[in-house]
């Protein structure tokens, strides 16, 4: 889409090196998202390198440093078009105290897209913080990296059981391994 976001190229040169040099904890090629949801406005929590990014959430400041380098977008505070279609916003601060504040700052109305990959003990927390906000919409998609390994039971049990989430599975593999892991795509209802 925009020349500034990490090119294919990028992408394929990280998923390389993981595979043949250094493991990282990138969602990586094979769970990928492409194929699951096509958004507007993202929400990311959890940055890391930038390997899947638009509006990112990452207090890590040496992870946040990998996102302006790999996608020279300026810091939060002086957001850069980085073309016709999508702005990288970069929050370098811990997601539940920001999720309150999405509205005020970046006059976000609702999410579209929200892809959880931070702390695996924050999802639940933060799901909760994002309906109490009324960030989601009828609509929008919470896709939640890691279900499996490490795992996120207590935010998988929730959305499966509650009745404002239609959920689904997708399984694969925890990147760049034979370990099976997954993506857990669940729908809000509102
Ligand atoms: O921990 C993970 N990801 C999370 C990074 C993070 N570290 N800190 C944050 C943060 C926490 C609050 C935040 N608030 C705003 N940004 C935030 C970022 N996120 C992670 C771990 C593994 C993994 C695989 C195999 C293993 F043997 C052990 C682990 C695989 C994955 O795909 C992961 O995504
Ligand atoms: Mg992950």
């Amino acid at each position: 889409v925009g020349e500034r976001r990490p090119s294919q190229r990028v992408i394929q040169a990280i998923d390389q090196f993981c595979r043949q040099k250094e493991w990282a904890m990138n969602v990586g090629d094979e769970k990928g998202m492409h194929h699951v949801v096509n958004p507007a406005t993202v929400l990311e929590l959890g940055t890391y390198c930038g390997y899947s990014t638009l509006i990112t959430l990452e207090f890590n400041p040496h992870y946040a440093q990998l996102l302006y380098e790999s996608t020279e977008s300026e810091r939060v505070h002086k957001p850069k078009r980085c073309d016709v279609f999508f702005q990288v916003q970069l929050v370098e601060e811990a997601s539940g105290d920001w999720i309150p504040k999405m509205r005020t700052e970046f006059g976000v109305e609702t999410f579209d897209l929200v892809f959880l990959d931070h702390w695996k003990d924050r999802y639940l927390p933060d799901t909760k913080l994002l309906e109490d906000c009324g960030l989601l919409r009828k609509g929008s998609v919470l896709l939640a990296d890691n279900v499996i390994f490490p795992g996120t039971p207590e935010y998988l049990e929730y959305v499966r059981s509650s009745p404002q989430y239609e959920s689904q599975y997708f399984q694969s593999h925890l990147e760049y391994t034979k370990v099976e892991d997954g993506l857990e795509k669940s729908v809000y209802l509102d």
